[in-house]
């Protein structure tokens, strides 16, 4: 066991466990909270969770809970997996199990609608904490069960605790990275799934290469000038947690929000393509939700506009994509300009 430092996760998902058994892999004791009892002893009599990722086996190391109190208390790190609809209960749960020195992460790529706030500023207002750092990267966790080459960023204004990340998580087959702009890194995990909806359905179209190159690379303009106009630093986002998150989501079947992109272009309406994925599409919920925000800060977001239309609006993709193609010319300029704004 490394050193005595215990580890935990919340969130009996696919991230939460591919994050629980790196660290556990690596060493170090890590409790991991799911709220399901079958999946708990499902763990502890044959280390897989079959549900979330069958054949990944997990380490001796590796010790799941349904109690909250035994998954926090104690530990040095707590990385909070699970999806944004559940996050903030999750998280207010944990207060009484807390101290003062404990470093929460979040791995969740989402934003909370009423209040416009993503995960790490959650746990922030929840437990009154400043010890918060955010997970984000092109990190498929099927992918991080087969152990191909991964690399991802923890985002903190704290150096150390992103030394400490680095050491838990890091091995042969995962480098992490270190970043202090935790809203970019932050805001880039969640908008990129909006993107990974639409190149989802532009592949059940039979799109070509060059329609899924210009949607990639007109979907990072458009998140970075909306998070740009928020505060973050355009650099982020041409970095893993930018881009790199971008290009994974919006090429992989292993995305579920490209899933359910991909059901929708099928014929299958949103109830439909979301019922038969069976896990959590982030990008959905986030989609509405900047899509009012685009609207109230004046942002010129086409793309998301587009998208919106086709699954709330019933419009078709074909007229959303012949007004994108024969739009006005006015706000495309092709890259951000020198003052860092579009
Ligand atoms: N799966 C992936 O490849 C990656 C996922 N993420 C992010 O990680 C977050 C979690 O995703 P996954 O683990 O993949 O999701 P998942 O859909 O595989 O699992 C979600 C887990 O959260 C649990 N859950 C939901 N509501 C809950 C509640 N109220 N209380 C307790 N548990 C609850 C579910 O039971 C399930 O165990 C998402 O925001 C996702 O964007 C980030 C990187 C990669
Ligand atoms: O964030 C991810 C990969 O980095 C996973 O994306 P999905 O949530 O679309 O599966």
């Amino acid at each position: 066991m490394t050193e005595s430092v215990k580890i935990a996760v919340l969130g009996g998902g696919s991230f939460g466990t591919a994050v629980a058994n790196i660290a556990a892999e690596n060493g170090y004791q890590v409790s991991q909270w799911m709220r399901s009892k079958a999946a708990v002893q499902e763990i502890k009599s044959t280390r897989l969770n079959s549900r979330y990722m069958p054949g990944y086996q997990l380490s001796l190391n590796l010790l799941p809970t349904t109690d909250l109190a035994e998954a926090v208390t104690g530990a040095s790190i707590v990385f909070v997996s699970i999806p944004s609809k559940s996050f903030r209960d999750v998280v207010a749960r944990i207060k009484p199990f807390t101290n003062a020195e404990q470093i929460f992460v979040s791995t969740t790529k989402g934003i909370e609608g009423e209040s416009f706030k993503l995960m790490s500023e959650i746990i922030q207002d929840e437990l009154s904490t400043d010890n918060v750092g955010v997970l984000s990267g092109p990190n498929l966790a099927k992918e991080i069960a087969k152990r191909h080459l991964t690399a991802s960023v923890i985002a903190s204004t704290n150096d150390e605790h992103c030394q400490l990340v680095q050491k838990v998580l890091g091995n042969d087959y995962f480098r992490v990275y270190a970043s202090n702009d935790t809203y970019g890194v932050e805001l880039g995990g969640a908008l990129k799934n909006i993107y990974a909806i639409i190149s989802g359905l532009a592949a059940a179209l039979g799109l070509g290469e060059n329609t899924k190159s210009m949607l990639i690379t007109r979907s990072l303009a458009e998140m970075s000038r909306f998070a740009v106009q928020l505060g973050a630093n355009p650099m982020t986002f041409l970095g893993l947690s930018g881009v790199g998150d971008l290009i994974v989501t919006c090429m992989s079947p292993l995305s579920r929000n490209y899933r359910v992109g991909f059901a929708i272009g099928e014929g299958k309406n949103l109830e439909q393509a979301v019922d038969e994925l069976g896990e959590v599409a982030e990008g959905i919920n986030t989609l509405k939700i900047i899509r009012d925000k685009s609207i109230e800060m004046e942002v010129y977001m086409p793309l998301v506009t587009g998208l919106y239309k086709v699954l709330f609006e019933g419009a078709t993709v074909k007229e959303v994509a012949r007004g994108l193609m024969l739009g006005a010319h006015k706000q495309d300029v092709e890259f951000i300009l020198k003052d860092g704004t579009q």
